[in-house]
């Protein structure tokens, strides 16, 4: 017997942005979308993920899923839904329940230990850390954005560990799980200010680092002041272009700006945010995602 109900619901060039709020308003507990056609950015757009907007051309036929505690509360979701003026182009694939799952056992077989140098791991608590590993992370997939298995996220942990000092203050700008900010605390780094919006995130951070046995500062973004000899944001184009004056008034002369959440074909325009006060180069690519560094004079 299920305790978890699935309401399935097939868009034909709807858009699907505003099918996933009003999901999330009638107590969704998540919402997920297959598509046959989609791209990487489409599905990122949806989620709030790092990305472009969706190109709406791209989204002839999709199917966004929703999970309910009862029948009647995905039932009630798709008549509210289907009662909208935008949903003309929205059926009702199907309401049924979810087969009982180990549902423990099903989420921890999706993290695997994370090598991000040969020396460097980030390791799932119900894993051994691999014998190869000088310095292990011990992070578990939680309710803020880093485990580890995103590029931008171990692109950064790739410069920090490949620029290994006692740096003597670090700003983690956007810390999520804390994950960069720790990241940097294993490889000698001293003093480090971990800040974001999201207040999961700063608990996230601080019950991480407390695991790892390392300490950080933590807090809101007015937490950081000053400035540190290293600067990294891993957020998204659009925030950073935002946040360009006042990421570099913390950026100490000589100290290094770190900069990731950016497309490829992004890096031109956060060139021209930075240059007024920071020459930004990319540094390292993966899969279509850069990482965007610069030094200050
Ligand atoms: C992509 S996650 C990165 C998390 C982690 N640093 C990593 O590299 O995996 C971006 C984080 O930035 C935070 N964030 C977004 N906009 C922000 C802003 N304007 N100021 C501070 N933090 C922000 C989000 O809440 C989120 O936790």
């Amino acid at each position: 017997m299920s305790n978890l109900f699935e309401l399935a619901l097939i868009c034909r060039e709807a858009d699907v942005e505003i099918v996933s709020d009003a999901l999330m308003e009638v107590d969704a507990l998540a919402v997920s979308v297959e598509d046959a056609d989609a791209d990487t950015d489409a599905e990122h757009a949806l989620f709030g993920e790092p990305g472009m907007p969706a190109p709406k051309a791209g989204w002839d036929r999709s199917v966004v899923k929703a999970l309910f505690p009862s029948e009647p509360e995905a039932t009630e979701a798709a008549t509210l839904i289907l009662a909208q003026d935008w949903a003309g182009d929205v059926h009702v694939q199907a309401v049924q329940a979810v087969p009982e799952q180990d549902w423990v056992r099903l989420t921890q077989s999706q993290f695997a230990p994370v090598e991000i140098t040969p020396e460097f791991w980030i390791v799932p608590s119900w894993h051994e850390a691999p014998p190869q590993a000088q310095a292990v992370m011990r992070l578990d997939p939680g309710l803020a954005f880093g485990t580890g298995t995103h590029p931008t996220t171990r692109m950064c942990l790739r410069w920090i560990a490949t620029h290994a000092q006692r740096w003597p203050r670090v700003l983690d700008y956007g810390c999520g799980s804390g994950i960069l900010a720790i990241g940097a605390a294993l490889h000698g780094a001293h003093d480090i200010d971990a800040v974001d919006i999201d207040p999961a995130a700063i608990t996230s951070s601080r019950d991480n680092a407390a695991a790892n046995g390392v300490t950080l500062t933590t807090g809101l973004p007015e937490l950081a002041r000053g400035e540190y000899p290293l600067v990294i944001a891993n957020i998204l184009a659009t925030p950073l272009k935002l946040l360009a004056p006042l990421l570099c008034a913390h950026v100490a002369p000589g100290g290094h700006l770190i900069l990731a959440g950016i497309l490829s074909r992004q890096a031109d325009e956060l060139k021209a945010a930075y240059a007024p006060w920071l020459a930004l180069e990319v540094s390292d690519e993966e899969d279509g995602w850069i990482l965007m560094t610069a030094t200050r004079a």
